[in-house]
């Protein structure tokens, strides 16, 4: 659903150059220079989309680059949102597809999104978001990891939760980005920001700043599936979710490993990884339809084994907003309703954990239970990474990572907007869910 027209009306047109100039949100439809002059010049069976191909080739020579700052200086925040631009993969190239994001730097990205006006003249119309860092294709994962989750890890030796999400379409690169890079089927562990955020937990256990503190590491893999929990270092034995009479979330009978080195973790997540939930979707053969959670605990080495910080890395499950309904079961279905309202409700919480409110509705799903601690507390610490594709296919989806991860930015800086979006949010809520009922019931009448 749109954004309503009083949030709508905040877009400004803009020329490319003064993208970077701090504005928040803007979109600017612009026809390339001399389209009509260059009309007959395309053949549209070279390429599909050939037209709107060069169209945002015209757009990019006219964009100001600023390129990515390695040694920019990392300013630690409570709550960091990020886009990871992935690059077109062999069979978007096949198919010609065209990329429709471009990422001129400073935290900006653009998506083209091709579009006809009635008379079928065919238009860009170029959205432009900004986080506070932004990766183009090129971005190695150690690179979004110094910028990410890197900053986390130190707050945990402080006392600290922290929690790392990767966001997106099903085949963005959540799992790529958490997990490591893939050569053909091969998952290397060793190159995703669970093992690099594993490497500095480990030298920051060594350091003689942290020797005093006398901590020890332990390693729990989890997944969250249809709003059950699945113990993924235990053969995925299922684990109940339970409030203390402290009101402590407690995952009952999930295993912690101690753990003495990376390498150790990373045998972990090998172990972990190997037996995620995964199901077929339009968009990815091998999509992971559960949320994984990757937790490093730092405990005291006292006889209760105190619990001193905790860092949670979480592969979300792909965003598709039950796009896929039409095509799949009845299982499918109660899958995408659990998977939005566990995205909604943690929308829900970062807002909250943004604006320091005494209430987090980490309630409204399982996922944000077992997240409590991360929600709570002067020393909570969160990142969002999200991830899009960069084909014009993707392009619906891309747009709707895309809000849902900018309007926190937008909601952590002004008040006014923080009304608008709430309405707006509430009725995109009961619109979905509204949606998937409907399809249930559909299902289960047949
Ligand atoms: N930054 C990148 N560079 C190169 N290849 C990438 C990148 N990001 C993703 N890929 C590739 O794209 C494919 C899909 O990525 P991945 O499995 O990480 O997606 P996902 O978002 O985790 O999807 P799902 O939700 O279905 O699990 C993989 O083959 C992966 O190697």
């Amino acid at each position: 659903m749109p954004p309503p027209s009083t949030v709508r009306g905040r877009r400004k047109s803009v020329a490319p150059v003064e993208l970077n100039k701090g504005n928040k949100r803007l979109s600017c439809v612009i026809k390339p220079p001399d389209m009509q002059t260059k009309k007959g010049k395309f053949l549209e069976g070279s390429r599909p989309n050939q037209k709107f191909f060069e169209m945002i080739q015209d757009f990019r020579a006219t964009l100001e680059i600023t390129p990515f700052s390695t040694t920019e200086t990392i300013e630690p925040q409570r709550i960091c949102v990020c886009v990871r631009k992935r690059p077109l993969n062999k069979q978007e190239i096949n198919k010609k597809e065209i990329d429709v994001v471009s990422v001129p730097g400073k935290g900006a990205l653009l998506v083209h999104e091709p579009k006809h006006k009635v008379d079928l003249t065919k238009y860009l119309d170029n959205q432009v978001f900004h986080f506070d860092y932004s990766f183009d294709e090129t971005a190695t994962n150690e690179l979004v990891y110094k910028f990410t989750a890197k900053p986390l890890v130190q707050s945990i030796f402080e006392g600290g939760m922290a929690t790392c999400f990767a966001y997106g379409q099903t085949g963005s690169g959540k799992t790529h980005t958490m997990g490591g890079d893939f050569t053909g089927k091969q998952q290397n562990s060793a190159k995703g920001i669970y093992a690099l955020a594993a490497h500095d937990v480990f030298a920051y256990l060594n350091h003689r700043r942290y020797a005093n503190l006398d901590l020890s590491a332990y390693v729990s893999f989890f997944e969250i599936y249809n709003g059950k929990v699945y113990d993924l270092l235990h053969k995925k034995a299922k684990l109940r979710v339970l409030e203390d009479e402290r009101q402590q979330v407690q995952v009952v009978g999930l295993e912690e490993v101690y753990v003495t080195s990376a390498e150790e973790v990373i045998k972990m997540i090998q172990i972990g990884s190997s037996c995620r939930t995964s199901g077929q979707t339009s968009a990815n053969a091998n999509s992971s339809r559960s949320h994984a959670i990757l937790q490093i605990v730092l405990r005291r080495n006292d006889r209760a084994t105190t619990l001193h910080g905790k860092f949670s890395l979480v592969d979300l499950a792909g965003n598709e907003r039950g796009t896929d309904v039409s095509s799949n079961d009845r299982s499918t279905l109660v899958e995408t309703a659990e998977i939005n309202r566990s995205l909604l409700a943690l929308k829900e919480c970062i807002r909250s954990l943004g604006k320091n409110s005494d209430h987090i509705p980490f309630r409204m799903s399982t996922l944000t239970k077992v997240l409590r601690d991360s929600f709570i507390g002067e020393k909570s610490r969160t990142c969002m990474i999200a991830m899009v594709s960069p084909g014009m296919t993707s392009c619906e989806y891309t747009m709707n990572t895309l809000r849902y991860a900018d309007r926190y930015v937008f909601i952590l800086d002004t008040g006014v907007y923080d009304a608008i979006s709430q309405v707006a949010e509430l009725e995109e809520k009961v619109y979905s869910e509204l949606k998937l009922q409907c399809h249930i019931l559909f299902f289960l009448n047949e």
